[in-house]
């Protein structure tokens, strides 16, 4: 059909969500419609002039020279950290609030963050202590019965910098090559790349104590269960009472709930609590905490451990573990870019059985520097590392990974009820 020219100019609103809105936001757009013979062209323009969704306006640089141009969310400024990357598949919340990744940025490879939103029960300590979160996609919309708030409108609040529309596909292969790698998140248009690459390869995280700066500052009781709508484990326990002195490298709260539910009363005490105070305390049992950074870095933690070794029954999980392994005489080391994640399949050796496990550390206990003595009750069968310790004569266990899970597999809970049974042991031969 025929027609000769026509020009139609017309101003409608559009409905625009950005990722921080819960609320569609409408923007007016003007759109022109030319009609020429045989050729229809449509071309829209946003109401000031400019384009009325989000353009990239952060950049990720990496200590390799690579620069990534992403979207902001969160807060925004300049945060370098250690990139490493995430394979949950869910659970973002309590990997924002686990103390170990303090220093971190956390990059996930789920592709999709951000669609349950945030909820007030999924908190595995009172603060996000990570320098940022880097994702693929930020979900427009939230949907769960939980949610109280957006991701963006959390990290905004707790001026934890966020970016997404990146290819974390490739930062990942990068990260497995090149293993972890400093970088520099920044929304600041005024700092050069340049600038922000010399900031990546002057910072470092090996030999930083981080453990300082989470802990608590002063010794409290914990007493919260898991609650029972969430509970699969320990019930059926005999509702014996045992005191656990706790040490604060930076808890997570799942493993506090998870003792208190196998009947543990626990006393939360600071990382540099004295041995003295905690033997004060005739604890039935010590637990050595998860914490972020470099276990070799913590000189003055490992004396605590050592003065606990044969007082009292020992449990460690992750830095607790890399502690425990120092104190009895063994070494750390930086693995490539560690285990971070929620499907790590580990072998348990006294029973054969394989557990799938959450992990989340960047060092390990080098099996070959520990004393005759020292079994290794447990190993990660993705690269053959040390995944648990048992000092036997001394009442001592350990694990590199996470029981507790939040988030994770729950294959390996029962070991909260072996430190329980080695207490109770213990006690009845006192
Ligand atoms: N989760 C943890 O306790 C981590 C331990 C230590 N910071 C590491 O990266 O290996």
């Amino acid at each position: 059909m025929a027609c000769g020219a026509m020009d139609l100019s017309v101003t409608i609103p559009v409905g625009i969500r950005s990722p921080q809105q819960r609320n569609l936001k409408f923007v007016r757009v003007k759109c022109s419609v030319s009609i020429a013979d045989n050729a229809v062209a449509v071309s829209a323009t946003g109401g000031q002039g400019g384009r009325p969704w989000k353009v990239s306006d952060a950049r990720l640089v990496l200590e390799d020279g690579t620069i990534w141009r992403a979207k902001s969310f969160g807060a925004s400024g300049t945060q370098v950290g250690e990139v490493v990357f995430n394979t949950s598949l869910t659970g973002y919340q309590e990997i924002l609030t686990d103390p170990s990744y303090a220093g971190q940025f956390v990059l996930m490879t789920n592709p999709q963050i951000g669609n349950t939103g945030v909820n007030i029960d999924d908190e595995e300590s009172s603060q996000c202590f990570l320098g940022g979160l880097v994702i693929r996609s930020l979900s427009i919309s939230t949907s769960n019965w939980r949610c109280v708030e957006t991701l963006g409108d959390y990290l905004s609040k707790r001026n934890i910098m966020g970016i997404y529309d990146v290819d974390t596909r490739a930062i990942t292969r990068r990260l497995r090559e090149e293993g972890s790698l400093i970088g520099v998140l920044s929304t600041e248009e005024t700092k050069s790349d340049n600038q922000l690459l010399e900031m990546a390869r002057s910072w470092d995280i090996v030999g930083v104590d981080l453990i300082s700066g989470v802990s608590c500052q002063a010794p409290y009781e914990w007493v919260n269960k898991t609650d029972d709508e969430w509970e699969f484990n320990s019930n059926g326990r005999r509702g014996e009472t045992f005191n656990v002195v706790a040490y604060d490298f930076g808890i997570k709260h799942n493993i506090l709930r998870r003792l208190a539910s196998y009947g543990c009363k626990i006393t939360v005490v600071p990382s540099t609590w004295p041995a003295s105070e905690t033997l004060k305390m005739q604890p039935d049992g010590v637990f050595f905490s998860n914490g972020p950074g470099d276990p070799s870095a913590v000189p003055y933690a490992v004396d605590t451990v050592k003065e606990l070794i044969g007082q009292a029954p020992i449990f460690g999980i992750c830095m607790g573990h890399q502690l425990l392994g120092q104190a009895l005489g063994g070494k750390t080391y930086k693995m490539k870019f560690g285990h971070h994640g929620g499907n790590h399949p580990v072998r348990n050796i006294r029973n054969g059985q394989v557990e799938i496990s959450a992990q989340n550390h960047n060092y390990a206990v080098d099996p070959a520097s520990l004393p005759d003595g020292i079994e290794v009750t447990h190993i990660n069968l993705n690269d053959d590392s040390c995944a648990g310790l048992a000092f036997p004569s001394k009442n001592i266990m350990s694990l590199q990974y996470h029981p507790e899970a939040s988030p994770g597999p729950h294959d390996s809970d029962p070991v909260f009820g072996e430190f329980v049974d080695m207490m109770r042991r213990v006690k009845g031969n006192a």
